[in-house]
C-alpha cells in the first residue's frame, strides 16, 4: 500500500519528548521512525466533530498526526454529550470546533488544528479540502455524505468513511482510484421524505466510538500505507449481535461520479433533510416557527401550522382535534395529552379517526418531519382537514411550554 502522504514531503523529525510520547509506536516495526514521521507531516480533515469525528480526532491526536482539520458550524449541545466525548459539559454553548480545540490540545499539545467553524458546502468544499491527504466523513446527513464523496473523487483524495444508525454502523474507504466509492453503491441520495430525522432516530452512545475509531485505524493504515484498508470494502457493523461483516464492492462502471462517463462533474447542495441548517442559514419553516401565525407554507398540499397557532385555537376552545405520532417510548418522555398513533401505524388505524374525518386535525412528533409524513397518510385516506405542527413538541417547549423537558 502506499502512503496517502506525497512522496515528496520531507519528513520532519521527532523531538525528544515525541519519541518518548509515541514509544509505543515506534517499537513497532510496521510503524517505526519513518512511520511516525509520516503521521506527523500528514494532515487529516474530520468533517463534522459529532459522535463519529469526537473519538475520530481525539485518536487521530494521541496518535501524533501532526495537522488535523476540524469542519463544523454547530455548537455543543447537552445531548450531544452522550456521545461525542470531545466535548465537555464545561464547553455546552460553545463552536463545537472550539471545544473539540481544547480537548486536542490538551491531549497532545504538538498537534497542529485548524479550525473552519462553517457549514460544508458546494461552494466550500473543494477550497477546504485541497490541502489534505485524507479525509473524514463523519457527519450525520446524506447531503454532506455526497458532497465530501464527490470532492473527494473530484481532489483524487481517500475518504475515510463511517455512517451509524441506532445500532448499526458501517465504514469503507472510499474516493482512491482503485477502489468505488459512495455513489458506486447509492448513485443518487434517498428523496428526503424517506429519511428518518438523525435526532428523531436515535442512537446508542456508544456506537459511534466503534465506528469512529475504525474511521480512524483506516487513516493511519492509509497515512502509514500498511495493511489492507477499507478500499473496495463495506464494513457492517452490528451492535446489538456484536457482529462485523465485511461486503465486497465493485467499482461500478456506470457510476455518475468516478465511472468512466461522469455526469456529476461539479459539487452539488442537496436539500438538507437532517436539521442541520446553521442557525445563520435559517429557511422558511424555520422563520416561520417565530412567527405569530397564519402565512405558514403549505408543504406537499399540508398546511403547516405554529405552534402559537395552536395554542391560540386551544385557548379560544376552537374544536382542534390534536393527534401525536411519535413513538410509545417518546410519549413516556414527554407528552401534550394527545392521543398517540404512531406514524407507521396511521395507515393501518384510521378507523379510529372515523368521527374526525371532517375535524380539524393538528398532528405533531418531536420536531416535524414524521407529522408531516403522517399528515399526507391522513389526507390520502380522506382527512380533509389536516396540518402539521411545525418544529414538534420541541418547539412547543421552546416557545409555549419551557417547562417541559427537551430530548
Ligand atoms: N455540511 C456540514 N458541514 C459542517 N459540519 C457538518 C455538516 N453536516 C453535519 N455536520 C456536523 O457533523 C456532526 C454530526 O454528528 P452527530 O450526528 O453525532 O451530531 P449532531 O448533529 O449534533 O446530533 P443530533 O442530530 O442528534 O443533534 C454535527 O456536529 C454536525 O454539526
Ligand atoms: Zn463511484
Amino acid at each position: 500500500m502506499p502512503t496517502a502522504i506525497e512522496e515528496t514531503v520531507e519528513l520532519p523529525k521527532l523531538s525528544n519528548d515525541e519519541i518518548a510520547r509515541y514509544s509505543r509506536h515506534l517499537i513497532l516495526p510496521e510503524v517505526g521512525m519513518e512511520g511516525q514521521q509520516k503521521l506527523k507531516a500528514a494532515k487529516v480533515l474530520c468533517v463534522g466533530t459529532g459522535g463519529l469525528g469526537a473519538p475520530l480526532a481525539l485518536y487521530l491526536a494521541a496518535a501524533g498526526v501532526g495537522t488535523i482539520g476540524l469542519v463544523d458550524f454547530d455548537t455543543v449541545d447537552a445531548s450531544n454529550l452522550q456521545r461525542q466525548i470531545i466535548h465537555s459539559t464545561a464547553t455546552v454553548g460553545k463552536l463545537k470546533v472550539d471545544s473539540a480545540e481544547i480537548m486536542l490540545k490538551g491531549l497532545n499539545p504538538t498537534v497542529k488544528v485548524i479550525k473552519h467553524n462553517t457549514m460544508l458546502t458546494s461552494a466550500n468544499a473543494l477550497e477546504i479540502l485541497k490541502d489534505y491527504d485524507v479525509i473524514a466523513d463523519g457527519t450525520d446527513n446524506f447531503q454532506t455524505r455526497y458532497l465530501v464523496n464527490d470532492a473527494c473523487v473530484l481532489l483524487n483524495k481517500p475518504n475515510a468513511y463511517g455512517s451509524i444508525f441506532r445500532f448499526e454502523g458501517q465504514a469503507s474507504v472510499f474516493g482512491t482510484k482503485e477502489g468505488p466509492c459512495y455513489r458506486c453503491l447509492y448513485p443518487e441520495p434517498p428523496p428526503p421524505g424517506l429519511v428518518p430525522s438523525c435526532a428523531e432516530g436515535g442512537v446508542l452512545g456508544i456506537l459511534p466510538g466503534l465506528v469512529g475509531v475504525i474511521q480512524a485505524t483506516e487513516t493511519i493504515k492509509l497515512i502509514l500505507g500498511i495493511g489492507e484498508p477499507l478500499i473496495g470494502r463495506l464494513l457492517l457493523v452490528d451492535a446489538l449481535g456484536m457482529s462485523f461483516r465485511t461486503l465486497k464492492l465493485r467499482k461500478n462502471p456506470e457510476c455518475p461520479v468516478c465511472g468512466p462517463n461522469p455526469t456529476v462533474t461539479e459539487l452539488i447542495d442537496y436539500d438538507q433533510f437532517c436539521g442541520i441548517t446553521p442557525p445563520s442559514e435559517v429557511g422558511p419553516l424555520e422563520v416561520a416557527r417565530d412567527k405569530a401565525v397564519t402565512d405558514l407554507p403549505v408543504v406537499d398540499g399540508i398546511p403547516q401550522i405554529s405552534v402559537q397557532e395552536l395554542k391560540r385555537k386551544l385557548d379560544a376552545k376552537e374544536d382542534v382535534f390534536v393527534l401525536d405520532v411519535r413513538e410509545p417510548h417518546e410519549y413516556k418522555i414527554v407528552n401534550l395529552g394527545a392521543p398517540l398513533i404512531p406514524v407507521g401505524e396511521i395507515a393501518l388505524r384510521t378507523a379510529e379517526l372515523a368521527d374526525k374525518k371532517d375535524s380539524e386535525i393538528v398532528v405533531h412528533c418531536k420536531s416535524g418531519a414524521r407529522s408531516q409524513r403522517a399528515a399526507l397518510a391522513l389526507k390520502q385516506a380522506g382527512f380533509t382537514n389536516v396540518s402539521n405542527l411545525t418544529g414538534g413538541i420541541l418547539a412547543w417547549a421552546d416557545k409555549i411550554d419551557p417547562s417541559l423537558p427537551k430530548y
